[in-house]
């Protein structure tokens, strides 16, 4: 079924699927049920939804964006110590104008932690571009275990929503969990965007984030309040804005979804303007499937598309990302 244009974001609540999420007999819930329609529709349609009823607080939420704005008025050489760099792998603090999406640079700075790799990974060749400890700012004094508690709530939820995702295309609750996803990689970018008075100029630098599809399985972004700055494209091609609605995470499908649902579930084009007279921060989190995981179309979802989506392995697809993400 090719997918129908949506005008907006739709918002699902998924207390349901959170309060229930360890229960055997997920899937045959009535209130289960209407929440995996729900997200069936959305991940079909648009690849975007709000997330309301998740079980995180509000304070928890205000905290991690509070904290990254007093990180963002520290002075450059503050910031400048957890600069990241190819040895830190790739993990730290990135000034304005420092990442590039699709070959243009990005108008923002920000903060990359990445989840840090068990001994039985760190031996991959290929795990070596992203090892390294996360590096902690000494200031905002709160940041580190803020972020830690906040990563560990995140992955909780994003667990439960996968779930939900799972039952929706068809296959068993726990689809996304053990070989593929059941030891997730994932990335937390604190970023900062500059108020558009403030950039030298405007037309070239109005640009936060390029247009991009997100690398991963799902994104749950956190972002302040009041300022309109994300957009995402439908399938006419036409730009929405993901306003900021307090209190819910906006939730995107990635590339790695894409390949499990065999092009049923289509990750999005998004971007971000700095349009805004405010500072703005947003904070997505990145649930990824295992590192060395090969992502291949799930047996149920063949035969959904014409064309079979080609297997990668995840962690070949992130260090290729990361390389060609900095200037
Ligand atoms: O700033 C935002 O709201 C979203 C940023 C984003 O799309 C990304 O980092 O992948
Ligand atoms: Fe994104």
């Amino acid at each position: 079924m090719a997918p129908h244009a949506l005008d907006s974001i739709p918002t699902i609540d998924v207390e349901p699927l959170v309060r229930r999420f360890d229960d055997p007999g997920l899937g045959a819930f009535p209130d289960v049920r209407d929440v995996i329609e729900q997200l069936d529709h959305a991940c079909r349609n648009i690849g975007f939804f709000y997330a309301a009823g998740h079980g995180v607080s509000r304070e928890l939420m205000d905290d991690v964006r509070s904290l990254s704005h007093e990180f963002f008025k520290l002075p450059d050489c503050d910031k400048m110590r957890i600069k990241m760099t190819p040895s830190s792998g790739y993990r730290g603090y990135q000034k304005l104008g420092e990442n590039v999406s699709y070959g243009m640079h990005d108008c923002h700075e920000a903060i990359d932690y990445f989840r840090e790799l068990g001994p039985e990974i760190q031996d991959l060749e290929l795990a070596k571009t992203v090892m390294g400890p996360n590096q902690w700012p000494e200031n905002p004094k709160r940041f580190r275990a803020v972020m830690e508690d906040y990563v560990d709530q995140l992955r909780g939820l994003s667990k439960a929503i996968l779930r939900g995702v799972a039952l929706a295309l068809g296959g068993e609750a726990d689809t996304f969990e053990g070989s593929r996803a059941g030891d997730p990689f994932w990335i937390l970018r604190v970023i900062g965007y500059p108020p558009k008075d403030s950039l030298e100029s405007p037309e070239s630098f109005g640009i936060g984030c390029g247009e991009h599809t997100d690398y991963g399985l799902l994104t749950l972004v956190n972002q302040d309040p009041e300022i309109p700055a994300l957009q995402v494209k439908n399938c006419s091609g036409k730009w929405l804005w993901a306003d900021p609605v307090p209190g819910t995470f906006v939730v995107n499908i990635g590339d790695m979804l894409k390949i499990w649902s065999n092009g049923t579930y289509q990750p999005t084009l998004h971007r971000v303007l700095n349009s805004a007279m405010d500072f703005r921060v947003s904070v997505p989190f990145f649930y990824e499937p295992n590192f060395d995981t090969k992502v291949e179309p799930l047996s149920f979802c063949l035969g959904n598309s014409k064309e079979e989506e080609k297997p990668v392995v995840y962690g070949e697809h992130l260090v290729k990302k990361v390389l060609t993400n900095f200037a």
